[in-house]
């Protein structure tokens, strides 16, 4: 298992280019399933993740081919040869769930693995089911799997959801593009991935409105045709390498980032003594002067302070002058980065959903374990900021979600490697 050596080594400056979004690739990938004619992406990123969506849609009969580097998927869902999401792939990424509601909308039916859960929370799959029954849809769990169908096809119906969930947005309405009549989605996420799943659907021929908030109107149609559609910006891994140089100080500029892709990580930079400026090809982050402020942060569903950013806010906390409580109201096991991030000299105390970090002069490089995706690159913000080494093993968390991390953090001044291992 590889691992990442990282040398605190000063402020950074510099260009970071951002990728694609992970979490926008994932449901645009499925959303091919829903029409005969193929789907080209532009500006995918090349992530573990997305060859595991690959690996899926291919083992349903879609052909997927990869092309420029990785960075153009052309798909095509002509013949599906499967209607069944293999537990194998799907418990290597809860993202697999995705295809539950384009397959049945297409397919009339659909067996897909339940997830179950995993490190950070419980993740149940309540609010999908939930919402493609409103749809018609008869499911039931066998096996540990979903058997879901809908032998008469997907009716509109008015679906309440009681939690915002993007996964369960997203089914609902890739599912509700072909059912008859009028779907609406009240209490609908309004992340930036979900309005970029409706812009590529809208390309598809799908009628959709509404989509960035709370309640999207959906009117089925006969069929969905081709389309060509870029992949919007990952604002997570923008958001975390603008908090490189707001942990190392230094001025970088993030290629393609948008302040309104951030919500509330932009006022708590801002309110931390952090400066981010629009420019013509994205964002340059620096830090106003002095020392980083310790700021409170609650994790809530966009426009709130994402989830997917708060293990990398924790590492800014930790050299920040103050205390900050951090509270995680999305997962229910989410801080497994702290006793990690203590062993580098932190100070902080975790209480449920609470963590309390009292900022300290300066971290002490240590080995480090990544437990998650977003705990993986926290213990590399942290590394960057400690005096001496830190190794972070079992990376390949962090290879779900970021592409070319150490070329990107080299780029910009970072003593930073990749250590291969046996
Ligand atoms: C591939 C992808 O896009 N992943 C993102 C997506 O995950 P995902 O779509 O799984 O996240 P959800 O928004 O669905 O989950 C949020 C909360 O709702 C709960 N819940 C969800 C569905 C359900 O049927 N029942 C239920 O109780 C979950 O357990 C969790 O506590 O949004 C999360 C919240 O922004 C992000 O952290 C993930 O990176
Ligand atoms: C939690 C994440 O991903 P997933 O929903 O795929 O587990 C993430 O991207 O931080």
């Amino acid at each position: 298992m590889d691992s990442i050596l990282v040398t605190g080594n000063g402020p950074l400056n510099g260009l970071i280019p951002i990728a694609g979004a992970k979490n926008a690739c994932l449901t645009l990938m499925p959303a091919t399933l829903l029409s005969e004619e193929p789907l080209t992406l532009t500006n995918a990123p090349r992530l573990s993740d997305i060859k595991t969506m690959t690996l899926l849609l291919q083992s349903l009969g879609a052909e997927v081919s990869s092309l420029q580097d990785g960075q153009v998927l052309a798909m095509s869902s002509h013949d599906l040869t499967s209607h069944v999401a293999d537990y194998e792939i799907v418990r290597k990424m809860r993202a697999s769930n995705l295809v539950l509601g384009p397959m049945l909308a297409r397919l009339g039916q659909a067996v897909v693995s339940l997830p179950g859960g995993c490190a950070i929370g419980a993740r149940p799959m309540d609010l999908h089911i939930h919402g493609l029954e409103a749809l018609g849809a008869e499911i039931e769990l066998k096996d540990g799997y979903l058997h879901a169908k809908a032998p008469g096809g997907l009716k509109g119906a008015v679906v309440e959801l009681s939690f915002a969930s993007v996964g369960a947005t997203e089914n609902i309405m890739m599912a509700a593009t072909l059912a008859k009549g009028t779907t609406v989605i009240k209490n609908a996420a309004r992340e930036p991935e979900i309005t970029d799943l409706a812009d590529c659907l809208r390309k598809m021929g799908a009628q959709i409105e509404g989509d960035g908030s709370p309640d999207i109107t959906i009117q089925g149609v006969d069929r969905l045709h081709g389309a060509t559609h870029q992949v919007v910006t990952d604002r997570i891994e923008l958001g975390t390498y603008m908090l490189a140089p707001a942990i190392c100080g230094g001025e970088v500029e993030l290629l393609g980032g948008r302040i309104s892709l951030l919500g509330a990580f932009c006022e708590k930079l801002d309110a931390a003594g952090i400066q981010v400026t629009e420019t013509e090809k994205g964002l340059k982050v620096s830090r106003k002067n002095g020392r980083v402020q310790a700021v409170d942060v609650v994790t809530e569903p966009f426009p709130g302070f994402p989830t997917d950013l708060q293990a990398q806010m924790m590492a800014l906390m930790c050299t920040a002058e103050g205390t900050s409580v951090l509270e995680e109201k999305i997962f229910e096991n989410r801080f497994m980065h702290a006793p990690e991030l203590v062993r580098m000299g932190a100070q902080i105390e975790v209480h449920g959903g609470h963590a309390t970090v009292t900022g300290v002069e300066k971290l002490k490089g240590a080995p480090v374990m990544a437990t998650d995706l977003r705990a993986s690159v926290s213990l590399i913000l942290a590394g960057l900021a400690a005096e001496g080494e830190t190794k972070v093993s079992r990376v390949y968390h962090l290879d779900r979600g970021y592409e070319h991390v150490v070329r990107k953090l080299s780029g910009v001044g970072a003593k930073i490697e990749r250590i291969k291992e046996q």
